[in-house]
């Protein structure tokens, strides 16, 4: 088995005195998708934005490469190679595909091209001068992502990407997800509700509820073993 590229241990964190995450530990190997799953309120964006820096930790480890990320501060987390694509999305409505993925990038010297991103995502590259206020909901979240990747990330934090989009959006962006992966070795942290699309291009999926994490699994097992399903997914 390969080095750990993200190793959370002991994660406790919330939004006041009392947590919402509670002891948990995950690891995230290069070139993996680990699927976060569980119920509504069970944490799973929490966990993600603890992992950004956009929370505080209360107690437990985050590295990265076995860099410390609880010492790194959160507007420096990209450079250290995370990138996150939060619930909602984010894109500057006012701004133009071009400029809200030339923000993606803007920390490096030089500046990196875009045409990868546009190859990626040819509907981006049609849309390049539209404002963000004029993208459909599956544009919004290819740009995002595309955002996202404009930073170059070694690890992609990404939060319920196919909230609100149709099923043949949601299966794009997942095979999207599943190329870079082989094709790259991007490591990706997946929060998702819509169960069966995750697991189809996870490796491991975490199932989180209550804030601590019940069960873990390669993705194959939980989507084969209906014990699991019923007991952890419910369907
Ligand atoms: N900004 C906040 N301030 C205080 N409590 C919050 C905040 N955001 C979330 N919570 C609480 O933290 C708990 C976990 O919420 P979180 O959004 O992480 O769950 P989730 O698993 O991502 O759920 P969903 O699938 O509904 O997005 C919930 O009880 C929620 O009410």
């Amino acid at each position: 088995m390969s080095r750990a590229l993200l190793e959370v241990d002991g994660l406790t964190a919330g939004y006041g005195a009392a947590p919402v995450l509670h002891d948990v530990s995950l690891t995230v190997e290069p070139g993996q998708i680990v699927a976060v799953l569980g119920a509504n309120g069970a944490g799973k964006s929490t966990l993600l934005r603890t992992l950004s820096g956009l929370l505080p930790a209360q107690k437990g480890q985050i590295t990265l490469d076995g860099q410390d990320l609880r010492k790194i501060k959160v507007e420096h987390l990209v450079r250290h190679g995370v990138a996150h694509v939060p619930e909602g999305r984010g894109v500057v409505t006012e701004l133009t595909v071009e400029e809200n993925l030339r923000l993606g990038g803007l920390w490096r010297k030089p500046q990196p091209s875009l045409e990868p991103i546009y190859e990626l995502f040819p509907r981006l590259a049609e849309r390049r001068r539209h404002e963000g206020h004029q993208l459909s909901g599956g544009e919004r979240q290819m740009l995002a992502i595309g955002r996202a990747l404009a930073a170059q990330p070694r690890l992609l934090l990404l939060d319920e990407p196919s909230l609100g989009l149709a099923p043949r959006v949601t299966a794009q962006i997942m095979a999207l997800l599943r190329d870079l992966r082989d094709r790259t070795g991007l490591a990706v942290l997946l929060v998702e509700q819509n169960v069966r699309s995750a697991l189809s291009i996870a490796d491991q999926g975490v199932v989180l509820s209550l804030g601590r994490i019940v069960t873990r699994h390669d993705a194959a097992t939980l989507v084969d073993d209906a014990e699991l399903r019923h007991a952890y997914l419910g369907f």
